[in-house]
């Protein structure tokens, strides 16, 4: 799918495919390098993160493991609900692992800052973050993220695995999409 399969309900390409799989290169070298020698659990979370998971990991050099979870606070609007619910629970244990959370956007900050403290009462030996996309803009807690790909504008984005009601996330690329779509 392209662009030009959009009609008018995407204003403009913001990031390129050419440009996340070359900075999932770069991500996935910093991780190599980090976790070098160590166990490392990659944790997705479903389902915008599963383009970037299913990338990211191809780009390691390292073995690791994957794990899923599926939370949702947007349903099927714009703005996050702020109330996190989780769909799907990881199927390990992570006591005692290093875990790295991949996610595919930080918006408000809120689902991340939930699912955060959830894991870190697990006792995992490690708790990271690598995500595509950031809006500093938007941030209503503040988190420490140790992998940013992109910090982007506050506008509603879709593709390579983000969407609107459920929608554009097969685009390979990221688009901003227009206001006539939801409002
Ligand atoms: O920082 P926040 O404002 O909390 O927004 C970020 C979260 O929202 C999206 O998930 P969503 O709840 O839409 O579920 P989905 O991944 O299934 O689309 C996205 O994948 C992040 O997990
Ligand atoms: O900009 C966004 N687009 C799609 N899903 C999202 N979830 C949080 N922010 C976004
Ligand atoms: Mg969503």
């Amino acid at each position: 799918m392209d662009v030009n399969d959009m009609g008018t309900d995407l204003t403009k390409v913001l990031v390129t495919q050419e440009e996340i799989q070359a900075k999932i290169e770069e991500i996935a070298a910093e991780i190599d390098r980090e976790y070098e020698g160590k166990d490392l659990l990659l944790v997705g979370v479903l389902k915008g993160a599963v383009m970037v998971m299913a990338d990211l990991a191809r780009a390691l050099h390292s073995p690791v493991k994957m794990d899923w979870m599926a939370v949702s606070s947007y349903g099927s609007g714009t703005q996050s609900s702020g109330v996190v619910r989780i769909l799907k629970d990881l199927d390990t244990d992570i006591a005692g692992k290093h875990v790295l959370v991949v996610e595919d956007i930080i918006d408000s900050g809120l689902t991340l800052s939930w699912l955060l403290s959830n894991l870190s009462s697990r006792g995992p030996a490690s708790l990271r973050v690598a995500t595509l996309l950031r809006k500093p803009e938007a941030a209503k807690v503040d988190i420490d993220v140790q992998h940013v790909g992109f910090d982007i504008p506050n506008e509603f984005v879709v593709g390579y695995g983000l969407d609107y009601a459920e929608r554009y996330r097969n685009l390979p690329f990221i688009g901003t999409l227009a206001e006539h779509v939801y409002a």
